[in-house]
């Protein structure tokens, strides 16, 4: 079929290098007229009729107002990434547009991230390489001991598919597993990882030598963990975010850390992203952060692509939508 003939998606400008660019823009462009923002800007009368559909990378972009008041034939935003929070959802359904996700292709890459964070920050493995690379001076790895994994307690808070993974990662250590989350899971997915349910995220807080943070960011999550949350764990414990960074209270964070009610914190999400040079949390040798970088694999950036993709269509063929989102 001829470009002009294939749907037209807009690509929002989503940075990143030419090389993940020019391969997302290729698959793109099997299925759909791809038109970047650059070229819609020059020719927004021509262009915005012809867009039907946009496609966020990640959750870097926002879909203002104004971009949905210039796009009259817009049917779907497909996002490519699970969490949606940088999209005002009621705004954007009162236009009739719907929005869709990739809850498959982030799980495996994000559940890793999870699991790279908790054995890193343990083992201190940030500190280990900064001492490996800083030969003149005589450091003895008993002066900065980690703690183990194996045999240690895990506490999920969210236990969606993310959280499952990384729970049937957590059991190959031996770990014990708890969580907590708004529904329960089936009896036999407990069995299967052998999970315990907490009601109450306070037990598991209690209880937990390594808690994990993966619920969606909400009204109802937001600030989820602050200073009383923070007292009610193990003086020993690490906190580990793979959320978004807003589901901590962030201030309550650092005075945990730097007091040590908490052991440690390990984190791949923040707010704002990046922090400030001069943030406090960058100044503690307890944490370890990384940019956001829980689906930054090469099969991971082309998977969401292709689920963003089938949800496209599917919106535009009037099919069953594998992945759609609704405003609360
Ligand atoms: O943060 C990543 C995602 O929401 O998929």
């Amino acid at each position: 079929m001829a470009k002009e003939e294939l749907p037209g998606v807009l690509i929002l400008d989503i940075g990143g290098t030419q090389g993940v660019l020019e391969n997302l823009a290729a698959l793109l462009k099997k299925h759909f007229h791809l038109i970047t923002m650059k070229e819609f800007l020059e020719n927004k009368e021509e262009m915005s009729k012809k867009i039907q559909s946009v496609f966020v990378f990640e959750c870097r972009p926002t879909i203002d107002r104004e971009l949905l008041e210039s796009l009259p034939n817009l049917k779907v935003i497909g996002n490519s990434g699970v969490g949606v929070d940088h999209l005002d959802l009621k705004m954007i359904s009162s236009f009739g547009v719907k929005v869709t996700n990739t809850p498959h292709a982030v799980a495996d890459p994000t559940a890793d991230i999870g699991m790279a964070l908790m054995l890193a920050s343990a083992r201190r493995l940030v500190e280990g390489c900064q001492i490996a690379v800083s030969p003149d001076t005589k450091h003895f790895a008993v002066d900065w001991l980690g703690v183990e994994v194996t045999r240690a307690t895990l506490g999920i808070i969210g236990m969606g598919s993310i959280g499952y993974k990384v729970a049937q990662r957590a059991r190959a250590f031996n770990m014990r597993i708890l969580y907590h989350n708004r529904n329960r899971r089936r009896k036999e997915e407990e069995e299967a990882v052998g999970a315990h349910y907490c009601e109450k995220m306070e037990d598991l807080l209690q209880q937990s030598d390594f808690v994990m943070l993966i619920v969606n960011l909400t009204p109802e999550t937001h600030r989820l963990i602050g200073k009383k949350e923070l007292s009610l764990m193990k003086p020993t414990a690490t906190l580990i975010n793979i959320s978004r960074g807003a589901v901590i209270d962030q201030d309550a964070l650092v005075e945990a850390l730097q007091s040590k009610v908490i052991r440690a914190a390990a984190l791949d999400v923040t707010y704002p992203e990046p922090l400030p040079r001069d943030h406090p949390l960058l100044k503690l040798n307890n944490v370890i952060i990384t940019p956001h970088i829980g689906t930054a694999t090469v099969q991971a950036i082309h998977m969401m692509a292709e689920e963003a993709i089938a949800n496209i269509l599917a919106v535009l063929n009037g099919q069953p939508i594998p992945s759609e989102v609704f405003p609360k």
